[in-house]
């Protein structure tokens, strides 16, 4: 699928399974979350581009490079995007961390705004906007219509779990937004969960029901 990554690695292969397990206590499960998101960060910002700049090593002077502007930001859709802010954060501590609050109401399962603090030079920065889970993909729409209302251009959303509705609905609305996913799903069952998921990611990560 065009603008879908599905990162396929034997790390992330294994913590996701751990993730999913319902055995998995709340600590662990935060960690699990921090250690894929970093690991994802990696393949998220590959096509980032750099400049050269001279530096000088206790040997001698030399060229190097710097991530281009170091202009990031990172976006996590509240609650359970938090989970994926650290293990991105410390790979690219210079960037700028905003918050867009969303619940997924129960009976209708459309996305409800709470919160949005954002930074507001967004216009010259690259979103990465952080979810765990993408299943219907109301709610990664409906922050990415918030980001393009606030002026990113350029945006790419990283989640853990995706299927194939969630993808559909983001790539038919926001065809240029690239998507990373850690795992690919079956399906959603009839009260929207993603199957066989890993249930509420929120829940899983705060220890709320
Ligand atoms: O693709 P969708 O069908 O919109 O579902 C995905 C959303 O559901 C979950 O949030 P939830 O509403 O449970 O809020 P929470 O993070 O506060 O638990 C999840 O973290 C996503 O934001
Ligand atoms: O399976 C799902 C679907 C939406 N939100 C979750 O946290 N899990
Ligand atoms: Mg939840």
């Amino acid at each position: 699928m065009n603008n879908l990554t599905v990162i396929d690695h034997p790390l992330i292969k294994a913590k996701i399974t751990q993730m999913r397990d319902v055995n998995t206590t709340t600590k662990m499960f935060g960690e699990l979350v921090d250690e894929i998101s970093g690991l994802m960060c990696y393949e998220i910002t590959r096509d980032l581009e750099v400049e050269e700049i001279e530096i000088e090593t206790p040997i001698t002077k030399t060229k190097g490079y710097r991530i281009k502007g170091s202009d990031l930001a990172i976006i996590p859709i509240l609650r359970a995007g938090l989970g994926m802010v650290k293990g991105i954060h410390q790979l690219i501590p210079t960037a700028k961390i905003g918050h867009i609050g969303l619940y997924r109401d129960h009976d209708t399962l459309q996305p409800v705004e709470y919160l949005c603090k954002l930074p507001n030079d967004l216009e010259h920065r690259n979103v990465i906007l952080v979810d765990p889970m993408l299943a219907t993909g109301g709610s990664a729409v409906k922050a990415i219509e918030i980001l393009k209302e606030r002026g990113a251009k350029s945006i790419r959303l990283a989640s853990l779990v995706g299927c194939p509705e969630g993808v559909a609905a983001v790539h038919n609305t926001y065809p240029d937004v690239p998507i990373y996913l850690a795992a690919m799903d079956e399906k959603l069952n009839e009260k929207g969960y993603i199957v066989p998921g890993l249930g509420d990611a929120g829940d899983r990560l705060f220890g709320t029901k």
